[in-house]
């Protein structure tokens, strides 16, 4: 009776160690995973400095020709439709950093030089902003003048011989990079494509938890006609009557912690794909607008965000703030 006893208690001992084992392993790992990102809640909280002049907002007037709202309430941004001063006077309160990834692979060094000088110019001036330059030439990154608060380092990554790879293995060197590096660091990210200039302000009116940028190529199309990957057999497939817009690979953000999640989730759905001999019909572009599709994007910044020099201006855009350039793609492309 007594040994029955004795082992009774040995058993509840073990089972009582075993589950505090376990919550406290589950515990650690939450405070480890809440613990990571900066400043939480930044987002949330928007203080202006008091006194501050400005015009006096309208609810009444303002743009008409532009739908400036989603169907699921995140605002899309247009010239117009918001004030730079009052949002800077906010943001600059927060003293957050902005981190920026750039790939110059193989040619497409040619890109950086203007790329990085028009950014001093318009991207986030007056802000800390912390540049990150992918490339396989490192020697030949070009020296350029950066305003203080700013900086630039440089990685190398491999090359090679297929663009498609270029451009999807972003995610995977993305991902790797807030999990090495950003956490703690930097408060935004975007993701931008180096075949492109700055030409208006990109600045606070960006930011935001999820932030996708509206493709300039499809924009006043029926989304029948969205380059979605139309393989059901994919990771990135989106069924025709489908999907929101159709969202740019070359430009998107938002905060680290949700940037790290897009980023995950595309890589493992590329790798994926991959394993099972699929590519989908736009890389990364094609699982980018599969996951906000399925995550929607809390703020849309219109085409201004990413025009294409060769596209004449549409009237509604009244500014370009950044333009991939005109290129010759059998030149600069390894294939
Ligand atoms: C404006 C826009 O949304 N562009 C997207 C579009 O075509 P793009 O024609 O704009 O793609 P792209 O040739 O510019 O390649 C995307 C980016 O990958 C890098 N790169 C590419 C090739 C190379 O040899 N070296 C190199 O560094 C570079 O940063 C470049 O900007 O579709 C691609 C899908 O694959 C990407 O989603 C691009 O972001
Ligand atoms: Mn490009």
């Amino acid at each position: 009776m007594a040994v029955l006893h004795t082992k009774a208690v040995t058993v509840i001992l073990s089972v009582t160690v075993l589950l505090g084992l376990l919550y406290l392993s589950q515990y650690y790992r939450s405070a480890v995973e809440t613990t990571t990102f900066s400043q939480p809640g930044i987002d949330l909280h928007l203080e202006s400095p008091e006194h501050l002049k400005y015009n006096q907002p309208s609810i009444v007037h303002g743009r008409t020709d532009v739908v400036t709202v989603t169907p699921w309430l995140a605002p899309v941004v247009w010239e117009g439709t918001f004030n730079p001063f009052l949002l800077d006077s906010i943001y600059k309160r927060k003293n957050i950093t902005i981190a920026a990834t750039v790939f110059a692979v193989g040619k497409y060094i040619m890109f950086l030089k203007d790329f990085l000088q028009t950014s001093e110019e318009h991207f986030f001036v007056g802000f800390r902003v912390d540049f990150y330059v992918f490339t396989d030439r490192p020697n030949e990154v070009p020296k350029v003048n950066m305003a203080a608060g700013r900086m630039l380092t440089v990685r190398s990554v491999p090359s090679s011989n297929r663009w498609q790879e270029i451009s999807a293995r972003r995610m995977e060197i993305i991902q790797n990079l807030i999990e090495k590096k950003l956490q703690n660091r930097a408060d935004y990210i975007f993701c931008l494509d180096v075949d492109s200039k700055f030409h208006g302000r990109w600045g606070a009116e960006s930011l935001g938890g999820l932030v996708a940028v509206i493709h300039p190529g499809y924009y006043r199309d029926d989304r029948s006609r969205f380059p979605y990957e139309r393989s059901p057999a994919s990771n990135a497939y989106v069924a025709p009557g489908e999907g929101d817009f159709y969202y740019c690979g070359g430009a998107f953000g938002g905060l680290v912690e949700e940037v790290h999640l897009l980023a995950k989730t595309c890589r493992k759905n590329f790798e994926d794909d991959a394993k099972r001999g699929i590519e989908a019909a736009w890389q990364e572009e094609s699982h980018l607008n599969r996951y906000m599709w399925i995550n929607k994007p809390s703020k849309v910044l219109s085409p201004e965000y990413l025009w294409q020099d060769f596209k004449p201006k549409n009237p509604e855009v009244q500014i370009i703030r950044f333009s991939g350039v005109i290129k010759n793609y059998a030149n600069i492309r390894p294939n």
